[in-house]
């Protein structure tokens, strides 16, 4: 009975920082961890790659349905994602797949395509997942559920900092833009919209380290932590 699984749920908007705070999170409790955007990206990168119509919702829900995605563990604990069997971890990350992902996210039917898949990585000794509605739609059970945030700012600078990092070129301005628009798509679609469930714990990192942000999520898993 996978219901016997712990979860804790990770959502928020774009470079709130979930995925960092989640593998950080996974790692300190030793559980499995579900980046449930790399699902959504996936899609829109098999889409791109198939030359699919982003406003042709019938191609994009049978791209949902087979397009194998696979994540996989380097001895270095770096996490792969494998689109098809091509390793397309990098391109994943890119703004482009991240708007095309949040593009294809508002088909419902698509969302029910990658529903079981997600469940699927609900496995002991427990799971760590993050995205936009795992604690709304995903797993409403969860035991824990945090919803992120910081100011657009705050996560624009974020990216940036990151994009320089990885050299590539890309405006603060430019990058505002985008988190606003993605934020606004993410909120307002009528199928699990970006929003926390009722009973999530909303921590603003505006100001935040990382490490003061996994300390605040593990402190509401008492004796759980390592
Ligand atoms: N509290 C924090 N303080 C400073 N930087 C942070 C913090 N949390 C995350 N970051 C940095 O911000 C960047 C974005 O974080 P991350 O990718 O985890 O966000 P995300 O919410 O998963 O974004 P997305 O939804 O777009 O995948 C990373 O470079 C990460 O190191
Ligand atoms: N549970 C989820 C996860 C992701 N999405 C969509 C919306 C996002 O803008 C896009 C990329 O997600 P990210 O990798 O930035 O977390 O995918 C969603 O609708 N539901």
């Amino acid at each position: 009975m996978t219901d016997d699984v712990p979860v804790l749920t990770i959502d928020g908007p774009s470079g709130s920082g979930k995925g960092t705070i989640s593998r950080a999170v996974a790692h300190r409790l030793g559980w499995h961890y579900l980046d449930s955007g790399a699902l959504y990206r996936a899609v829109g990168v098999a889409a791109a790659w198939a030359d699919l119509d982003l406003d042709d919702p019938g191609a994009l829900v049978r791209c949902a349905f087979d397009t194998e995605i696979d994540f996989r563990e380097t001895p270095d604990g770096d996490l792969r994602v494998l689109v098809n069997g091509h390793d397309a971890t990098d391109e994943l990350r890119t703004e482009t797949a991240g708007a095309a992902a949040s593009a294809i996210a508002a088909i419902p039917a698509v969302r029910t395509a990658l529903r079981d898949r997600q469940r699927a990585f609900r496995r002991l000794p427990g799971l760590v997942a993050d995205g936009r509605d795992m604690g709304t739609v995903i797993f409403p059970d969860a035991a824990w559920k945090v919803f992120l945030t910081a100011s657009a700012e705050e996560r624009a600078e974020r990216r940036y900092n990151q994009l320089k990092n990885k050299g590539v070129s890309v405006t603060l301005a430019g990058l505002l833009r985008e988190i606003l628009a993605r934020d606004a798509r993410d909120a307002s679609r009528a199928v699990a919209p970006l929003r926390p469930a009722p009973e999530a714990v909303c921590i603003d990192t505006t100001g935040l380290g990382i490490d003061e942000v996994v300390d605040s999520v593990l402190a509401l898993l008492p004796g759980r932590g390592v």
